[in-house]
């Protein structure tokens, strides 16, 4: 399906094949509309410089003559108007990459970008009414293109002056916060594109100025995992992102850009309503399923949002570049942001903060599991207090905005402060050695030790 109204590109394709074993620099012209599409493996850098003409990864231009270095990502860089671009690497480094020119069942930027001019449209009636602008919420099967669909509205939005807030509902993956994590910022300048979505505020002085978001820490694999408590918590962040709406008037006239987690076999419909719901969604677009589709039709097309909009369900084609990142991939990017969260990266180094806890002198919980409990024990037990325990080695702890006083429900509902890294437990002496991005005094803070992101191998040493 593509949106009404819009033409489709000429049918063919050309694609060929790249490899580091090669050459390490080769210069490669993409023709208007044509994707340089690669793949970097963890520990490889690959160096991509714009040498003519213009392009963009997810909405976000290239600046010319700039390198950009990328590692452990699967993507593309696309152009409009034609480009060249003169691609390096270090010898070894291992890549894969193709360009590919879009056939009529393979792009549908036309239509993302088409899309784009009528959510802007939507965002100057805002702004002459006062009224709230567009709140989107992409869906779609898990591998559709849904976080790339947003990144890129959000590119294109910004690029013209807008301020979109940028909601991730996503628990699996962390948006400018770590994995686990459900989070909301808004978004006025570009996205550094050799990353997800910027610096994390940790990470140090930075020549893109870094966004700061609001993070509720849910912990666990899947909304299944416990439903009550990520759905309280996506209500939790849904107040929030209404007032930050509605106290700044180009943020309001922006509107939102929700990035769920890909629709499951079983559904998974339920967490949605909920979230068309609490963020007055009046926007669904659904990337790469009819069947999907049919179902948002079905539930939401046609029904009024809080605000007495009429809700519109619309279907986009998912782009043939979108590639599966499989569990092991996935395990390595997630450990990547906590390592960069902790240490910085190749641009920015950090020095975390070392230090040792007495477990007396530590306000510790953990999240638990309520996976099929439907009464209010799932929610209001969500967090319990817990003992340190070498479970906890090598394990993130999120660090809650509220005292160690508080009760459970105040710091189940808290947003989250930073995160800590349980880098050695010592039952025998009692005490936790734990890495902090910034020396806070650690027993001031309740702590919140979740399943999600799981422990890493080890961080130090
Ligand atoms: N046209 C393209 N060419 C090459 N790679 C692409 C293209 N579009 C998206 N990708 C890559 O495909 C991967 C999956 O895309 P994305 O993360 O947007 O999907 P998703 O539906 O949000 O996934 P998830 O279900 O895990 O949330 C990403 O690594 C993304 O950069």
């Amino acid at each position: 399906m593509s949106i009404p109204g819009l033409g489709q590109i000429a049918p063919t394709a050309v694609q060929t094949t790249t490899s580091a074993a090669v050459s390490p620099t080769t210069t490669q012209s993409l023709e208007p509309f044509w994707e340089y599409r690669f793949e970097v493996a963890h520990g490889s850098t690959l160096n991509i410089k714009l040498v003519s003409g213009t392009a963009e990864k997810d909405g976000t231009e290239l600046a010319p003559s700039t390198p950009y270095a990328f590692t452990a990502t699967k993507t593309r860089i696309n152009t409009w108007h034609g480009c060249t671009l003169e691609i390096s690497s270090e010898p070894g480094a291992v890549y894969d990459a193709y360009t590919s020119e879009p056939t009529a069942d393979e792009t549908p930027m036309v239509s993302y970008v088409n899309l784009h001019f009528k959510l802007d449209g939507l965002r100057a009636t805002a702004e002459r009414t006062g009224q709230m602008g567009p709140r989107v919420l992409v869906i779609g099967p898990p591998n559709s293109g849904k976080t790339s669909l947003v990144r890129m509205l959000t590119g294109w939005a910004t690029r013209v002056g807008r301020q979109p807030l940028v909601v991730n509902a996503d628990c699996r993956e962390g948006m400018l916060a770590l994995p686990g994590t459900l989070s909301a910022a808004v978004f006025a300048t570009i996205i550094d594109p050799t990353s997800e979505w910027g610096s994390t505020p940790s990470s140090g002085p930075s020549p893109v100025p870094v966004k700061l978001p609001l993070a509720y820490y849910y912990g666990m694999a899947s909304p299944d995992d416990n439903p009550r408590f990520f759905k309280r918590l996506l209500s939790r962040l849904a107040v929030a992102s209404t007032s930050r709406l509605t106290e700044d008037p180009g943020v309001k006239t922006s509107g939102m850009l929700i990035d769920s987690g890909g629709v499951n076999a079983k559904g998974g419909y339920d967490h949605i309503a909920h979230i068309v719901a609490e963020f007055s969604v009046n926007i669904v677009l659904v990337v790469g399923s009819e069947r999907v589709g049919s179902e948002m039709q079905k539930r939401f097309a046609g029904q009024q949002t809080s605000l007495g909009e009429t809700i519109t369900v619309v279907g986009l084609d998912k782009s043939g570049g979108v590639v599966e990142r499989d569990a092991g991939f996935m395990q390595q990017v997630r450990e990547a942001a906590i390592r960069e969260y902790f240490f910085g990266s190749s641009k920015t180094t950090l020095s975390p903060f070392t230090q040792q806890m007495d477990f007396a002198a530590l306000s510790m919980w953990k999240v638990n599991q309520a996976p099929t409990a439907s009464d209010e024990d799932s929610y209001s037990e969500a967090i319990e207090k817990a003992e340190p325990s070498l479970m906890m080695q090598n394990c993130t702890l999120a660090v809650m905005y509220a005292t160690v006083h508080d009760t459970a429900e105040t710091i189940r509902d808290s947003n989250v402060m930073g995160f800590v890294y349980v880098a050695e437990v010592d039952e025998k002496r009692r005490k936790l050695k734990v890495l902090a991005p910034v020396s806070a005094r650690l027993g001031d803070r309740p702590l919140l030790w979740g399943s999600w992101p799981e422990p890493m191998v080890s961080l130090v040493g």
